[in-house]
C-alpha cells in the first residue's frame, strides 16, 4: 500500500459546473432578476452622484432616470441607466468574475469619505447573473463616465462560460442591459407583468424608474426623511400609499438607529379591535429602499406582526436561508430594539395624554396583551400602561386597579381577587350581585384574555382573577366568614335531595349554601379553572383534553332565601318538584342558558301558575 503524503492545496471550482447551479438556485423566484438589474442600474446612478459630491466627477449629472422597456417582437427586456457605466476592463473585472462585487469595492474605496454608506445596494457580486434565470443571451452595452470619448463596449454571453467583448456605439454615459428572453420565460414580456414586478420591488427606489413613459416610484419615502421634516398628514398619506383604501392608523413610530446596526422605518398601529384577522397589510422589509419581502417573521417579534409599515435595514442578510436569519445576531438585536421602541412609544402616549390613550386602548389592547404574553422585556414596560376597564367604563392601570379593590376584595389568603365578566349582558345578574356587595367587576372580553389573565396571575403578586359566575360571591372572595343558615342540617339535606331529584342530571352538582337573602334562590356557576382551560384551548384552536371536557355546572341553592323554605314546605312530590324546577329555570334564564323546548315549557308553566 502506498503511504499517504502530507499535502496542502486549493479546492478548485469549475465554472462550467458551478454556473448552471448559480443560474438555477440563486433565487427561488425568477422575477427577482428584474429587482437585481434595476438595483444595479440604481447603484450605477447613485455612484455617479456620490462621485460628483466628492468632486471626483465634474460633468453634467443630467437626468439619472433608469428606464425599463420591453420589446415583444424582439423578445427582449432592456434596463438602461445613465450611471457610471463601465470600461471594457471594468466589465472584465466586475462582470466576468462571478462574486466579485464592484459595489463592495466601491464602498471599500470610498469608506473614508462616506463611512457606512447606505446608498449602494449590491454587495455580493452575484445579482447580475440572475439575468440568466430568464434569458438565454445577455448583452451589456456600456460607456464609462471616465474619459469623454472613451469607447463604449459591448459584452455578450449566451449563458455558457464564454463571453465576447467588442467595441460598441453609445453616445451617452451609462449602461443598457439587454436580456434576450428564454422561451420558458416569455411571460415576462407582458407589460403588466413587468409593471407588477417593478411596483413590487421598486416602489421606493431612490432613483426614478420609468416604465412605459411613467415613473413608477416614490424616490423619497418618508422613512428616509427625518421625523422633524414630517407632519401627521405625511405619515397618514404614506400609510395610504402602502395600503390603499385602508382605515386610518391610530399612531406610528419612526424608527431610526445606526448603531450597532442600521435600521430605519415607520411602524403603524392599526385598529385591531378584537380579532387576530389574517391581514392583507403586512410589515414590508426593505434593504436600501429595495423591497425584499413582507414575510418578516424572523426579523420582527411575533407580537409586533400585528403592526403595519416598513423596515429598512442593510444589515439584515437577505439572500440567505431562513434558519440563518433566525440565528443572526443582528436580527436578534433588531428584534429587541423594535420591541423597546414600541414599548417606549406606548409609554409616551400614555403619559402625554391618558384620556386619548384610554380611548385607543380598545384598539391596541389586543396588541399590548399579546406583547405581555410573549415578551418579558415588553412586560417590564407595559405593566405601567396596560389598562383594565371596569364594567362601568372606568379605566385603571394594573397597579391602580389592585389598589382600588384591595380593601374590599382581599380574601382570607391575602389574595386580591379581581372579578371579571366576559359578556356584560349575559352575565348581568352576576355582575349586579357583585356590585351590590360593593365589588368592582372588570370587563375582559378579548379573545386573548384567558391567556392574559393567566399571565397576570403569575406576574402580579398575590392576585387572582375570577369570572363573576365562577362561584357564589362568598366563595369568589372568600373572606372566611360563614353566613348562618336559617335551615337546619336536616332541612338542608332534604332541600338538596329535592333539587337532585328534580334536575336528575349527573353533570350538575347541587349544593346548599347560606347566602344573603337578597341573592337569587338558585345560582348556576361554572368553575373558573375548567372554564378558563376550555377558553384557552378554544383560542389555540387545538383539540385538547380540556377542550373536550363537558361543562360541569354547580347548582347552588340559597338556604336563606324564603323560597327555599317554601320548597321544603310544599307538598312532597309533584308540587315540590315543580317549584324547584321553576327556581332552577329562573337561574338558567338569568344566564341566557334557557333555550328551545325548555324555555317554551318554562313560559307555559309560568303562565299556568299566574292564571
Ligand atoms: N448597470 C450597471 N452599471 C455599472 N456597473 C454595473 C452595472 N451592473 C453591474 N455593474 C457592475 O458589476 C458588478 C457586479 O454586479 P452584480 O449585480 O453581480 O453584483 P453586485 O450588485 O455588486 O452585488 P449583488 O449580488 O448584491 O447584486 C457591480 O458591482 C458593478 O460594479
Amino acid at each position: 500500500m502506498e503511504a499517504v503524503q502530507n499535502e496542502k492545496g486549493q479546492i478548485s471550482i469549475h465554472t462550467e459546473n458551478i454556473f448552471p447551479i448559480i443560474k438555477k438556485f440563486l433565487y427561488s423566484d425568477h422575477e427577482i432578476f428584474l429587482r437585481e438589474l434595476v438595483s444595479n442600474a440604481v447603484d450605477a446612478s447613485q455612484k455617479l452622484k456620490k462621485l460628483a459630491s466628492f468632486g471626483d466627477f465634474n460633468g453634467e449629472l443630467g437626468d439619472l432616470k433608469v428606464t425599463v422597456s420591453v420589446d415583444k417582437e424582439a423578445k427582449t427586456i432592456t434596463v438602461s441607466d445613465q450611471g457610471i457605466g463601465m470600461t471594457a476592463d471594468e466589465i472584465k473585472k466586475y462582470i466576468n468574475q462571478i462574486a466579485f462585487s464592484g459595489a463592495a469595492e466601491f464602498l471599500e474605496k470610498y469608506k473614508d469619505k462616506a463611512p457606512d454608506d447606505k446608498a449602494i445596494i449590491g454587495h455580493f457580486g452575484l445579482g447580475f447573473y440572475s439575468a440568466f434565470m430568464v434569458a438565454d443571451k445577455v448583452e451589456i452595452i456600456t460607456k464609462s463616465y471616465r474619459e469623454e470619448g472613451d469607447m463604449a463596449a459591448r459584452w455578450v454571453c449566451d449563458g455558457s462560460t464564454e463571453f465576447e467583448i467588442t467595441p460598441a456605439e453609445r453616445s451617452e454615459r451609462g449602461t443598457d442591459v439587454i436580456l434576450h428572453m428564454a422561451a420558458d420565460s416569455e411571460e415576462f414580456l407582458e407589460n403588466s407583468r413587468i409593471q407588477g414586478i417593478l411596483e413590487k420591488y421598486g416602489r421606493f427606489l431612490p432613483v426614478e424608474i420609468e416604465f412605459e413613459g411613467k415613473v413608477i416610484n416614490n424616490t423619497t419615502p418618508i422613512w428616509t426623511k427625518s421625523p422633524s421634516e414630517l407632519t401627521d398628514e405625511d405619515y397618514k398619506k404614506f400609510y395610504q400609499e402602502l395600503y390603499p383604501f385602508s382605515e386610518e392608523p391610530l399612531f406610528w413610530i419612526h424608527l431610526n438607529v445606526d448603531y450597532p446596526f442600521n435600521l430605519t422605518g415607520v411602524l403603524y398601529f392599526p385598529k385591531l379591535k378584537n380579532d387576530f384577522q389574517i391581514r392583507r397589510e403586512k410589515i414590508q422589509l426593505f434593504s436600501r429602499q429595495v423591497f425584499i419581502t413582507d414575510e418578516v417573521k424572523d426579523v420582527v417579534p411575533d407580537f409586533l406582526m400585528l403592526l403595519h409599515g416598513v423596515i429598512d435595514s442593510p444589515d439584515i442578510p437577505l439572500n440567505v436561508s431562513r434558519s440563518f436569519l433566525q440565528a443572526d445576531a443582528n436580527v436578534k438585536k433588531i428584534n429587541g430594539y423594535i420591541t423597546r421602541k414600541v414599548a417606549d412609544k406606548l409609554n409616551d402616549l400614555f403619559k402625554a395624554d391618558r384620556k386619548a390613550f384610554e380611548e385607543k386602548f380598545e384598539d391596541i389592547g389586543l396588541f399590548v396583551k399579546y406583547g405581555i404574553l410573549s415578551d418579558d422585556k415588553f412586560w417590564e414596560k407595559a405593566k405601567e400602561f396596560c389598562l383594565l376597564k371596569s364594567v362601568d367604563e372606568k379605566w385603571s392601570t394594573l397597579n391602580e386597579y389592585r389598589e382600588y379593590v384591595q380593601a374590599n376584595q382581599t380574601d382570607k389568603h391575602e389574595n386580591v381577587v379581581v372579578l371579571y365578566a366576559t359578556d356584560r349582558n349575559q352575565q348581568d345578574a352576576y355582575v349586579e350581585s357583585a356590585r351590590r356587595r360593593g365589588y368592582d367587576v372588570v370587563l375582559l372580553d378579548n379573545v386573548i384574555d384567558p391567556h392574559f389573565i393567566n399571565a397576570l396571575e403569575s406576574k402580579l403578586e398575590k392576585t387572582t382573577f375570577k369570572r363573576v359566575d365562577a362561584d357564589t360571591l362568598d366563595k369568589l372572595v372568600d373572606k372566611g366568614l360563614n353566613n348562618e343558615s336559617v335551615l337546619s342540617e336536616a332541612d338542608q339535606t332534604k332541600l338538596k335531595e329535592v333539587f337532585e331529584k328534580t334536575l336528575d342530571n349527573k353533570a350538575l352538582t347541587v349544593s346548599i349554601e347560606a347566602m344573603p337573602t337578597d341573592e337569587l334562590p338558585v345560582t348556576i356557576t361554572l368553575p373558573e379553572f375548567l372554564r378558563r382551560m376550555k377558553d384557552m384551548s378554544a383560542l389555540s384552536g387545538e383539540r385538547s383534553f380540556y377542550g373536550n371536557m363537558p361543562n360541569t355546572y354547580n347548582v347552588v341553592v340559597n338556604a336563606n332565601h324564603p323560597l327555599s323554605a317554601k320548597v321544603l314546605a310544599a307538598e312532597e312530590g309533584e308540587a315540590q318538584q315543580k317549584l324547584a324546577k321553576q327556581l332552577y329555570d329562573l337561574a338558567l334564564l338569568s344566564q341566557n342558558m334557557l333555550t328551545g323546548a325548555d324555555l317554551t315549557a318554562f313560559v307555559r308553566r309560568t303562565v299556568e301558575t299566574l292564571a
